[in-house]
């Protein structure tokens, strides 16, 4: 494809519109939307008029007007995002934090099981959490396999499957429906980290009998850093489940400020503190920049952007890791060669930013809404050039930063 073509493409591009919906820097084509989504035009809007007016002027009144609903009002606009139905999920807490609460509930109502089981090389902090709900729950432990080793892993013992859908690195997806069903045959509960599949990829949790889920609000949803997350739980869980952080906001009747706990029915009952209203304020912003947007449209693009990048990411002689069958992969691409880290320095230093995961993947997110054929022609190129040039064994490239 040559960069008339690209822009050809992005021309004809049903989503070239959408575009507009965010605030990008003229000077950068930014590929890091799986890590921290772009800033949606009207977040600052809405953040100036729920802090001035909702805060400022209205004050604790705005409680009754809109804010103690809207983890819930947030949760049902998600919903569509997954597969999932009004009432199955909520916006709370940190992903992490979520993980900590379903771990937990799942082990304490598997009836005698006592195994949580996890693909090593997950995403840190879903094995990290896990280690730490298992030492909360008398008996339990987690049994971390290679991930080629986990149907076989499934046992009578196992009391909950915790897989991440889209894997933080390789981006390799798992067949939600399929590894749902071996684990339900096995008479297992499965937890799916959508972290890298919400808004990326068509999610049907409940069209593949999914029972629980959580995921990140401010990847692909837009909602902006540290952004409140989300988790689910299928409608038929919601009443034998209880959340381990039992706090207020779960409660039936929060404003009775009983001694006692009772939960609250359905969803609500996952929530543990206050909300941050406007932290969700941001949130409810980014998931609206997919509003009149089929995911089926979203993942046409990302497979059109994949193979554009591929191509011109091996001419540039790098290594893709990412499965070629769009079926199989998420919405990043990702490189494998042994200079990764000095490697995207550079390009980050000529204004295509992409990350590093450690020890040796360069990592380019693809988000449709507002990445286009020509930002990938013009990444690659830049890529191509430092490549060919070498200017990435710079000894300035080789400093490490703090996150990466
Ligand atoms: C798979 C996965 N789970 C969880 C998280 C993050 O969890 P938290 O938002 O609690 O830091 C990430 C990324 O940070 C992730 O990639
Ligand atoms: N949450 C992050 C942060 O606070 C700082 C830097 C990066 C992140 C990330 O989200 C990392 C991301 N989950 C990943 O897949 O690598």
């Amino acid at each position: 494809m040559t960069r008339d073509e690209a822009r050809a493409a992005d021309a004809r591009d049903p989503l070239g519109g959408v575009r507009a919906r965010f605030r990008l820097p003229p000077d950068v084509i930014y590929l890091d939307g799986n890590s921290l989504g772009a800033l949606p035009a009207t977040t600052p809007g809405a953040m100036a008029a729920g802090v001035e007016t909702a805060w400022g002027n209205r004050l604790i009144r705005s409680w009754n007007e809109g804010w103690v609903e809207a983890p819930r009002r947030i949760g049902d606009r998600i919903a569509p995002l997954i597969g999932a139905a009004p009432g199955e999920v909520i916006a709370c807490d940190s992903t992490s934090a979520n993980l900590y609460k379903l771990i937990v509930a799942a082990l304490r109502a598997a009836g005698g099981r006592t195994t949580v089981l996890s693909e090593a090389g997950n995403f840190p902090t879903d094995l990290h959490v896990a280690e730490g709900a298992v030492a909360a729950v008398p008996g339990a432990r987690l049994r971390v396999v290679a991930r080629d080793d986990i149907a076989d892993a499934l046992d009578a013992d196992t009391a909950l499957l915790l897989l991440t859908h889209v894997h933080y690195t390789s981006g390799r997806r798992f067949d939600m429906a399929a590894v749902t069903a071996a684990a339900h045959d096995m008479g297992a509960t499965v937890l799916w980290d959508l972290s890298h599949s919400v808004g990326a990829v068509a999610v049907d949790l409940n069209g593949a009998g999914a029972d629980l889920a959580v995921g990140c609000g401010y990847k692909y949803l837009n909602g902006g850093p540290g952004a409140p997350a989300f988790l689910f739980v299928a409608e038929r869980h919601q009443a034998r489940l209880a959340n381990p952080l039992s706090g207020w906001f779960g409660h039936a009747e929060p404003f009775a400020f009983t001694d006692d706990y009772r939960p609250a029915d359905g969803i609500d009952r996952w929530l543990c503190g206050t909300p941050p209203v406007l932290g969700l304020m941001a949130l409810e912003a980014g998931i609206a920049t997919f509003d009149g947007v089929t995911m089926a449209a979203l993942e046409a693009k990302s497979a059109a952007l994949f193979d554009l990048f591929r191509a011109r990411g091996e001419a540039a002689g790098l290594h893709c890791i990412t499965p070629v069958d769009p079926a199989g992969r998420g919405s990043h691409i990702s490189f494998r060669h042994p200079e990764a880290w000095p490697i995207n320095s550079a390009l980050i230093e000529a204004g295509v930013i992409g990350d590093f995961r450690t020890p040796d993947v360069l990592r380019f997110g693809l988000t449709p809404l507002y990445t286009g054929f020509e930002d990938v022609w013009r990444a690659t190129e830049t890529l191509g050039a430092i490549m060919a040039d070498g200017r990435w064994r710079a000894a300035r490239y080789a400093e490490k930063a703090r996150v990466t």
